[in-house]
């Protein structure tokens, strides 16, 4: 029978990665001869992969980009990025905890993100974590990557959970978009990497500690959208 499942997204809501994703974007942008990005650009420009990360980042300083040129910065940017893994990024507080509660309650994790599948790995393995998930897909896994829904709902497949007993946890607009187009329920947390406040997109429930994320809350949120 397919078990109850939480799929959780990396970047901004399991890892803080943001220290070292800036610094190996700031790295790319630097070759570009563009203006480095601060924390607060960061924010904007994250979300879906390191590809569009550099592109908002053209964008913002209203520089055209050539698809040659794009093609080489993403290359320092991953180099740098995948060289330096798992940097200075760390679980947010609770999260070790959190998973450990939730799977003794029987939940399968997995894990659906717009890095790169390998990249994803790696820092998920550095960070002791990997045995803990039973998928972990990213933004190369599929043919599709978040907001698309089938990115999520082919990662529950994948990590053998039943999508009737899914519950989403995010921290971007992208999260809440995709799992709301799946029809899944989406826990999203306040401490992530949006330049608007999650509240915003209208996800289930907002946590601001993985504290929160108790069996008892995704239990209910499960029923409620059965
Ligand atoms: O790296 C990104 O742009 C997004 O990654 P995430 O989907 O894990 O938040
Ligand atoms: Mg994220």
């Amino acid at each position: 029978m397919k078990r109850p499942i939480i799929v959780f997204d990396l970047d901004g809501t399991l890892v803080d990665t943001a220290p070292d994703l800036l610094d190996s974007l700031n790295h790319s942008l630097l070759d570009g001869a563009l203006e480095s990005v601060d924390y607060i650009g960061f924010k904007r420009f994250v979300g879906q992969g390191g590809r569009v990360m550099i592109e908002r980042a053209y964008a913002a300083q209203r520089r055209a980009l050539a698809v040659e040129e794009l093609d080489r910065l993403l290359g320092l940017f991953m180099t740098h990025y995948t060289q330096n893994i798992p940097g200075k990024s760390l679980p947010y507080p609770g999260v070790v905890d959190a998973i450990g509660r939730l799977e003794a309650a029987g939940y399968v994790l997995a894990v659906c993100t717009n890095k790169y599948e390998a990249n994803s790995k790696a820092l998920i393995e550095a960070l002791g974590l990997k045995g803990h998930f039973a998928a972990i897909a990213g933004q190369d896994t599929f043919a599709f990557r978040k907001p698309d829904p089938r990115h999520l709902l082919e990662t529950i497949a994948l990590a053998g959970g039943d999508p009737e007993r899914a519950v989403m946890v995010g921290d971007s607009q992208t999260d809440i978009d995709t799992a709301k187009a799946a029809g899944i329920p989406v826990v999203a947390v306040d401490f992530g990497y949006t330049d608007r406040h999650v509240s915003e997109f209208e996800p289930s429930v907002v946590i601001s500690h993985f504290d929160e994320l108790t069996p008892a809350l995704v239990e209910k949120l499960m029923v409620a959208a059965r």
